[in-house]
């Protein structure tokens, strides 16, 4: 269903609250399933987290991930050590496009007995879980860290650990050292040098009996594109963060000083507030924060300001192609942008066309990330409940702080 969204103004005033990260929610479910002592607070009620719980507790041959890409990544490695267990892996039209060669061939390295039932490097999978016996195995970093963590989240349960050594320039890192974060939450000692990560195998039980989650600094960015658009003085109050978080994408905190948002942490509540800035061009490498490069395009192209965006090379395989996705619909919007394979380039421009049709392309983050234009011009955003892959309830919190929504 398409909704539109009328121009709207925010309340001077508000709060939210949005539930647990989709990353360590996904991560730690997973390591329930291997450690099932820990009790865990504030998940996620993402879709992908739904999925991830359904699909550790089903006990059917064939497992459907969906759009859930940490969960096929996750769940391909937990699967490989379920002895005497034979799974299918399979997902959605796009999960089928979205590789996965390199993580396959790492646990097939390790002794893992997995076969493509499709096409060759992508889902869906066949997995023969076995006693992975080998320890050592290399693989390309560069292209997504969700086949490193997912490798990190079985490591302790493989007889001799782990030892990974990574080839070529890391992408993503917050996100690998996210699940060596929580494997030191639970007890399990790794390290990280260079290019290689050792973690110890594990025999006992977890350290902690519960943890958790921080709420999801990803869903946080569409509230500082929001204040970032509003007047000065607006101020929007998200529960519950910590000022040392384990998510990348807490980054956001300094970036959206450029844009004149402060972030001031009062305990578990962290407030954002509009004051002045006079910038007028922003310069980033996103290669450690990647899902926050369609909320931040879209802050400033509604801006007016101009924009160049590196490091965006995993953009391509993620729910849609997001570079291509945004260049398509900013230009709708009237905007002047340029794409390569790793970048964005935005020039400034002051008028934005209204009542536009923002295609999603079954990606969540195009629907959530376009939203804050409303605060400027009327605007319709299309197949609008993909939210739901992250952000179920972002439409009626949209609506709670003053964002006029025809359903
Ligand atoms: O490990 C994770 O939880 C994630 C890692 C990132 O993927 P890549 O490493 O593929 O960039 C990120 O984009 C994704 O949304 C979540
Ligand atoms: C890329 C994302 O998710 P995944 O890779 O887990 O599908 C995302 O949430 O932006």
């Amino acid at each position: 269903m398409n909704f539109t969204l009328e121009k709207s103004k925010v309340a001077k005033k508000s709060s939210i609250q949005i539930t647990g990260s989709k990353s360590e929610s996904n991560r730690l479910l997973l390591l329930q399933a291997l450690y099932p002592e820990i009790q865990l607070n504030n998940v996620s009620n993402s879709d992908d987290s739904n999925l991830m719980i359904k699909a550790l507790a089903s006990s059917e041959e064939v497992v459907d991930i969906h759009h859930a890409g940490t969960a096929m990544r996750f769940l391909t490695a937990y699967f490989s050590i379920q002895e005497g267990r034979e799974t299918v892996l399979t997902g959605s039209k796009r999960m089928k496009e979205r590789p996965i060669k390199i993580l396959v061939k790492a646990l097939q390295t390790l002794g893992a007995e997995i076969s493509y039932i499709e096409n060759e490097g992508f889902p869906p999978i066949k997995i023969k879980g076995k006693k992975l016996l080998k320890h050592k195995v290399s693989l390309n970093a560069n292209v997504s860290s969700q086949y490193i963590s997912a490798l990190l989240l079985i490591a302790s349960k493989l007889e001799n650990g782990l030892e990974l050594t990574l080839e070529g320039e890391i992408t993503s890192v917050p996100y690998i050292k996210m699940t060596l974060a929580l494997l030191d939450a639970i007890g399990v000692t790794s390290l990280f040098e260079g290019q290689v990560i050792s973690v110890k195998p594990n025999t006992k039980k977890a350290t902690v009996k519960s943890l958790t989650v921080e709420s999801d600094w990803s869903s946080a960015s569409y509230y500082y594109s929001i204040v970032a658009l509003s007047d000065i003085g607006t101020e929007i109050r998200l529960s519950s963060y910590k000022s040392n978080s384990l998510q990348g994408d807490s980054v956001l905190a300094k970036i959206y000083k450029h844009f004149g948002v402060s972030t001031v942490f009062q305990e578990d509540t962290v407030v954002l507030s509009k004051t002045e800035s006079n910038e007028i061009a922003l310069k980033l490498d996103l290669r450690s924060a990647p899902d926050i490069a369609q909320t931040i395009a879209v802050t400033c192209f509604a801006l007016g300001m101009s924009c160049d965006l590196t490091g965006l090379h995993t953009l391509k395989i993620k729910e849609t192609d997001r570079l291509v996705a945004l260049k398509t619909e900013i230009k709708k919007l009237g905007g002047n942008i340029e794409i390569t394979d790793e970048s964005l380039h935005l020039k400034p421009s002051n008028t934005i066309k209204d009542y536009v049709s923002i295609g999603t392309y079954h990606d969540h983050r195009m629907a959530m990330a376009f939203a804050p234009l409303a605060l400027r011009v009327p605007i319709v955003i299309e197949e609008a409940m993909v939210v739901s892959k992250s952000y179920p309830t972002f439409w009626d919190d949209l609506e709670s702080i003053g964002f006029q929504i025809n359903k």
